[in-house]
């Protein structure tokens, strides 16, 4: 008895100093059931993605192991509708589905502005006095300000910039840089020095870097921007390497390397804004010099518009126009690269191609994209590039609205993002032959209907026209892929650059199937794709690839140049 005491005692003594510690445990697990229990309350609530670590919740698997997660979330209930996604600075919500996704980019109540102030800030290294201007318009980019919003038309920096980028990259801008660009591409190629003796390069990825990335600036921005920066296009590639760890936001004394090269663009743009002044205030300087100085007049005019925009000035600027020619290149030319590479490393999709191509240039002269656009399998084979490759968050925030997801309220004040890579790899939709051509692999055919085939199409569950008498080949088809095919998004924010990208696209990969051979030198053919930058842009090849290039022995009559 007396010893059962003094154990007791001793017990005591040894534990008491944990009373506390024990006390929060108690009071932190008690907190942490009840907030579970909250986060999956009402029935009209997203469902919550589940998480372990109630400090992070999703946070390192959403920003850091992108594909991992959103394969989860994909077979998380094969879910239709919205995920609530538990991030530590705020929650999210993914929302998926042809129809939702439809009924999202349709909703006028929806914004995009609250998005650019981060990706300004925090990719693009604008300081947050000027970003609060995009942080404080949540007026959206439509004529008509979001019902609910009363930013001053002075404030409205979102519409002002959207109108101008629709002006720039789809109204009367769209032809003068498409000419521009197949003008700077053929003086680019003709650099290159390529004739009919094989040339070796070690990378194919950065061959393309170097060459379109200096055409679309070129044609977009004018000579100036490359002139005054020696390294631009090699800076911005090498930027577009770690621009995740900006969006993720790892400190600068972690990771210093993003920062740096940002600074650095961001005065490369300041010099060329400086240089393309003095052209401008020149007093010789004709109308079109000073136009070619900013790269066509709608630029200047967006320069000028930026400069008298709320909270603006020349850092901010240099800010959002990095923002802008990160987006005119970074997506674009890994595009065209895995379309090129896709093309030319099956012998029977090059030979498709060119036979196609000369059938239909034969009375042109150049590049028309009306003789583009007619060739069935360069549809396909881009349209497919698109379906594969993008792996984008498309992001709205509700600044004055719930928002209805079927039967889910998501609340006013929501980050909604819809995922491309999710849309493009939803096997209720797309057709795979029965798994012979899953969606994770590039199947150049995809988009393809052939009239004797019935299982052929992009599309599950598309209504197959019925065939015309003597109607023997294959037609390009997206019938059914509303809400499914979403490289670009869509509705009134859909991006801007689009049809150009459509252009630079097929253009560049016609030229090079005309004029050139080009063998890739991988072990693997095609070489495998990666997703370096998930949720952030295109998958590019896992490895450096080597290649070789000549110019065609015999060149076709039709060879463009
Ligand atoms: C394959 C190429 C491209 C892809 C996959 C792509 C994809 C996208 C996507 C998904 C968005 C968001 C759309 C939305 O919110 O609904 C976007 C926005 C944007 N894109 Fe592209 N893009 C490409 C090429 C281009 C090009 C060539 C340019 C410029 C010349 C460009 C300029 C922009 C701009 C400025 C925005 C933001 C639009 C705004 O402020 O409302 N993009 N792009």
């Amino acid at each position: 008895m007396e010893l059962h005491h003094t154990l007791l005692r001793l017990n005591h003594q040894d534990i008491s100093p944990l009373y506390p510690f024990l006390t929060l445990l108690c009071l932190w697990f008690l907190f942490f059931c009840w907030k579970s229990k909250s986060d999956q309350s009402y029935s009209n609530e997203a469902k919550t993605v589940p998480y372990r670590n109630p400090f992070f919740k999703s946070t390192i698997g959403f920003a850091f192991y992108g594909p991992s997660f959103f394969l989860r979330l994909k077979l998380f209930q094969r879910y239709s509708g919205a995920l609530r996604v538990r991030l530590v600075t705020e929650d999210i919500y993914i929302v998926h589905g042809p129809k939702y996704v439809t009924e999202i980019f349709q909703n006028p109540n929806l914004s995009v502005t609250k998005a650019y102030a981060y990706a300004l800030q925090y990719c693009f290294g604008m300081h947050p006095k000027a970003a609060a201007a995009y942080h404080n318009d949540t007026s959206g980019s439509r004529t008509k300000p979001i019902m609910g919003s009363y930013v001053k038309p002075t404030g409205r920096i979102g519409y002002s910039t959207h109108e101008n980028l629709v002006d720039c990259l789809l109204k009367s801008g769209l032809e003068p840089t498409t000419t521009q660009f197949e003008t700077a591409l053929f003086q680019y190629l003709q650099l290159c020095n390529l004739n009919e003796e094989w040339v070796y390069y070690d990378d194919i990825a950065k061959f393309f870097e170097n060459l379109l990335g200096q055409a679309i600036l070129k044609a977009l921005f004018g000579p100036l921007l490359l002139e005054a920066n020696e390294h631009f296009v090699e800076d911005l590639f090498e930027y577009d390497k770690v621009v995740m760890n900006l969006a993720r936001r790892v400190p600068w004394f972690i990771n210093p390397k993003p920062y740096r090269l940002r600074k650095k663009i961001v005065e490369s743009i300041k010099r060329w804004h400086s240089a393309a002044k003095l052209v401008s205030d020149s007093v010789t300087a004709s109308a079109s010099d000073a136009d070619s100085a900013w790269g066509s007049s709608i630029m200047k005019d967006r320069h000028e518009m930026l400069m008298n925009s709320e909270g603006q000035d020349e850092d901010s600027v240099a800010s959002t126009d990095f923002g802008l020619i990160w987006a005119s290149v970074t997506n674009v030319v890994p595009s065209t690269l895995t379309m090129a590479v896709h093309t030319f490393s099956d012998p029977q999709i090059l030979l498709e191609v060119r036979k196609a191509l000369e059938e239909q240039s034969c009375h042109a002269t150049s590049l028309n994209m009306d003789y583009l656009e007619k060739i069935p399998i360069l549809l396909s084979l881009y349209a497919e590039t698109l379906r594969f490759g993008v792996q984008i968050h498309i992001p709205r925030d509700a600044p004055h609205h719930d928002v209805q997801v079927g039967n889910t309220t998501l609340p006013q004040t929501s980050i909604i993002f819809l995922n491309t890579w999710l849309a493009h790899s939803d096997d209720n939709i797309w057709n795979t032959q029965n798994g012979r051509h899953p969606l994770n692999t590039f199947w150049p055919y995809r988009f393809l209907v052939y009239p004797s085939d019935s299982s052929s199409g992009p599309c599950k569950t598309a209504s197959k026209e019925t065939p015309q008498m003597n109607e023997t080949e294959a037609k390009f088809s997206a019938e059914g892929l509303q809400g499914s095919w979403i490289p670009y998004g869509s509705g009134h924010h859909a991006c801007p650059g689009r049809l150009l990208a459509k252009r630079i696209m097929l253009k560049s990969v016609a030229t090079l199937a005309m004029s050139y051979d080009i063998e890739i030198l991988s072990y693997e053919q095609p070489p495998k794709f990666d997703s370096p930058r998930f949720g952030f842009g295109v998958m590019k090849p896992a490895k450096v690839t080597p290649f070789r290039i000549r110019k065609r022995s015999v060149p076709s009559t039709n060879s463009f140049r």
